[in-house]
């Protein structure tokens, strides 16, 4: 599913960043531990293909993705890859549904109004489709930012940091239905936090 070998990444200035190897397969579900600039989010954005790894081997679905460039990493990654932002990068003026419908269009893949319905109702926000961002409780605008990164069944998810800003009761929430998609489609997860609160929730960790 996912396996990295010997990744690691330097910003101009900064310090040489060195990466554990990661190996998970489907539906496996990790927690990525560290403190605040130890690089979780660096290794999500490098293990998602966001940034462009400097040294190392990272392959998705028997796919070497540090080999993928432009368009083809785009299509691979909208096909493949589900990724939460630690700020939601929603559009605010635009309804939820539309935000959804954002993402296959970027990636060059059909934009499917059925499957926006269903994920939506897996979430418990159906009833919010037609919602504009902006008219939303934050719950409800991670849940939407959870749906958008699932439309595809990535089978890869990545959530940096998914329920540091909420409060305990939508933090389970989150957590238990991140969990349940990841087995239900088969999705290994990947969550970088230092929220103490999921430790409990899924035991395999890997401390940066
Ligand atoms: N765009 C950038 N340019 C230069 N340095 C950066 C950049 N982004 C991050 N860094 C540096 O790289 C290191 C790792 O940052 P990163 O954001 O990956 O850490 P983190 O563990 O996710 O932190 P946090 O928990 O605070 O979000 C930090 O020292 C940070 O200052």
């Amino acid at each position: 599913m996912i396996r990295s070998a010997s990744l690691s990444y330097q910003y101009p200035n900064g310090k040489q960043l060195r990466f554990p190897d990661v190996n998970l397969s489907a539906a496996e579900q990790c927690l990525l531990l560290g403190e605040s600039g130890s690089g979780k989010t660096t290794f999500l954005h490098l293990l998602s293909g966001l940034l462009k790894s400097q040294q190392g081997a990272i392959h998705i679905n028997g796919h070497e993705i540090t080999k993928l460039k432009g368009s083809a990493l785009d299509h691979f990654r909208g096909q493949h890859i589900g990724f939460i932002f630690q700020r939601n990068h929603l559009i605010s003026a635009l309804s939820v549904k539309n935000n959804l419908l954002m993402s296959p269009y970027l990636a060059g893949l059909p934009q499917r109004s059925e499957r926006v319905d269903e994920v939506l109702r897996q979430l418990g926000i159906g009833d919010k489709k037609n919602s504009r961002i902006q008219e939303l409780s934050q719950g409800q605008a991670q849940r939407v930012a959870i749906a958008r990164a699932i439309l595809n069944k990535p089978s890869i998810i990545f959530a940096d940091e998914p329920t540091s800003a909420l409060d305990d009761k939508n933090c389970e929430l989150v957590i238990e239905l991140l969990a349940d998609i990841s087995s239900q489609n088969k999705s290994a997860l990947i969550i970088a936090t230092h929220d103490q609160r999921l430790k409990s929730h899924i035991p395999k960790q890997i401390t940066l």
